[in-house]
């Protein structure tokens, strides 16, 4: 593409060389420089991007944007100095596809948790009402139907923009995004147009990369304030920050609750282990989703669905066959009659969430048992908040090992346990091997009780020292029950 084409709203400072070239890819990774590419320099985490600039030269990049111009210059490159590198990557890579996200309508879900079972709720809806439609979120990312592995829950915008390409070539008419606050901090989500901008809820996470509460709010309420005046944004009344991520956006605003006034409301009726009988303004209807969350999730779709102008009654239809978004809140149920719930509950909203819901269903003999951990190089204020709920929520928690990465389990273990109060000691046991936790609550589980194994969902590893050994919950359970004939 041509480079001034390429340039388009991107505010630069400075050039050195000449913008009448041809660039072949844009690419913010060095190692992934090829012949005439356009270097982009980041300032990272971990390193700075701009230390790169001559080994992506080397490599063959042709243009090289940046925030500092380096002391050596190439007669062969051009220098693009501009404020903000990562900024100007994002507009960079939405003009190198074709602006895309302007081509089809782009919805993006952010909050704690529920975005992935949001998006996939949606795409589901969408597929059954007859559409094709893109998937970007933690578990994988769809194309029509098309599937490709997930890496991050919000991929870089260069990958993003690719994906919603290829999703205007093969004729889709709406993507369905997680936006996670992470993807927003370092402008994963720069130069897209969204059409529909929805909140979950926001509590405590990623305080290791936010390190206040305050600043991660302001990473999700950032998504919100740069939408356009066409833009739609739905919010979580029932959430106490949840008009405070409207506060200063140019979008139409709507609300949706369970618990109080809102544009759209629902009421939970009935739940059980099978599923839920709700009421969306004024209209009953039955899903096999389950737990009051789930509630709040099917809401703000059917909210998002309606907003996007699809008709209300075919949009209830088609909720009403949605299935289980894979490891959130998915049942198996023992042949000798233990029930099994595999979440992807990771925070302590979310273990709250999950274990409350089964207290309200559960009757006073059936006991609930809790396997989980905390995965390492994460938040770890999480850890003993955690230790907490799970042992005065449920009558037995295991704790267990999550994704360790390169911490020390054992440490991680400690940490949760400090948080557990001393009139709860009777109620917990550690056991580091995962495989032998679950083991262990199902040799303690009888008839109709209930095990949560909860942090992993749908994830089929563990990640110890940089290694991932396969491990799948579900997997797991089905064969020790084999195994042990219960
Ligand atoms: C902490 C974090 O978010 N890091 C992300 C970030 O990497 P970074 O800032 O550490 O990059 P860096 O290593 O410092 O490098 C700086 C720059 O130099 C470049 N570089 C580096 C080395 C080299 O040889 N050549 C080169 O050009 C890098 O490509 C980069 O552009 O930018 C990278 C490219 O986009 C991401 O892959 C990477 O995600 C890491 C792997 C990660 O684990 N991220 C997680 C925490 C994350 O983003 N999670 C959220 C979900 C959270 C939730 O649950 O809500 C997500 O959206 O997935
Ligand atoms: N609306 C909700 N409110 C509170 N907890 C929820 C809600 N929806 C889901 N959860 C809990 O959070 C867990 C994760 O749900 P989900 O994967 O949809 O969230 P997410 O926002 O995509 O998370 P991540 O940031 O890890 O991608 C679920 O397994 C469930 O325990
Ligand atoms: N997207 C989340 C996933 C956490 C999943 C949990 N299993 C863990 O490893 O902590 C994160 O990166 O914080
Ligand atoms: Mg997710």
């Amino acid at each position: 593409m041509n480079l001034e084409k390429l340039l388009q709203r991107i505010q630069v400072l400075e050039t050195i060389g000449t913008l009448e070239r041809e660039v072949s890819e844009v690419v913010f990774d060095s190692r992934r420089v090829v012949e005439d590419s356009l270097y982009v320099a980041l300032k990272g985490t971990v390193s700075d991007g701009h230390s790169y600039i001559n080994s992506s030269t080397e490599k063959g990049a042709k243009v090289i944007v940046c925030e500092q111009l380096p002391s050596e210059i190439n007669d062969e490159v051009t220098y693009i100095k501009v404020e903000d590198s990562s900024k100007a990557l994002g507009h960079l890579a939405s003009n190198f596809y074709g602006n895309p996200s302007e081509k089809l309508k782009l919805i993006g879900v952010t909050g704690t948790n529920g975005k992935t079972t949001v998006t996939t709720l949606l795409f589901d809806i969408f597929k059954t009402l007859g559409y094709q439609s893109a998937l970007i979120s933690t578990v994988e990312y769809r194309i029509g139907d098309e599937i490709i592995p997930s890496t991050h829950t919000t991929p870089d915008i260069v990958r993003l923009n690719q994906m919603l390409a290829k999703a205007v070539e093969i004729g889709c008419e709406y993507a369905f995004m997680e936006v996670s606050s992470h993807g927003i901090s370092q402008n994963r989500t720069e130069g897209l147009h969204f059409k529909v901008a929805g909140f979950t809820n926001i509590t405590h996470d990623h305080l290791d990369y936010h390190k206040t509460f305050q600043n991660y709010i302001y990473a999700k309420k950032r998504f919100f304030d740069e939408l356009e005046d066409s833009a739609i944004a739905i919010t979580n009344a029932d959430d106490k920050n949840g008009s405070v991520m409207l506060q200063n956006t140019k979008a139409k605003k709507k609300t949706f609750a369970l618990k109080t006034m809102a544009d759209f409301h629902g009421k939970v009726l009935e739940v059980d282990f099978n599923g839920m009988l709700l009421n969306f303004n004024n209209k009953e209807f039955w899903t096999t989703l389950t737990g009051k969350f789930n509630a709040s999730n099917l809401l703000l779709a059917y909210g998002i669905a309606l907003e996007l102008g699809m008709n209300e009654d075919e949009v209830l239809q088609a909720i009403s066959v949605l299935q289980r978004v894979n490891g959130r809140f998915e049942t198996i149920k023992s042949n000798g009659g233990i029930f099994f719930v595999v979440d992807y509950s990771h925070t302590p909203d979310a273990l709250e969430n999950v274990l409350d819901s089964i207290n309200e269903i559960r009757t006073k003999n059936e006991r609930l048992i809790c396997v989980f951990g905390c995965g390492g190089d994460r938040d770890k204020t999480k850890r003993p908040e955690m230790g907490d709920i799970a042992t005065k929520k449920s009558t037995l928690a295991i704790i267990t090992s999550d994704n360790p990465r390169t911490e020390d389990l054992a440490q991680i273990i400690k940490e949760i346990e400090a948080g557990i109060q001393p009139q709860n000691f009777s109620k917990y046991t550690s056991i580091p091997d995962r495989r032998e936790a679950i083991k262990m609550a199902i040799k303690f589980a009888e008839p109709k009780d209930i095990v949560v194994v909860a942090g992993k969902g749908h994830e089929t590893y563990q990640e110890i020292n940089g290694v991932k050994h396969h491990f799948d919950d579900k997997e797991t359970i089905r064969e020790l029950l084999q195994l042990m004939g219960k």
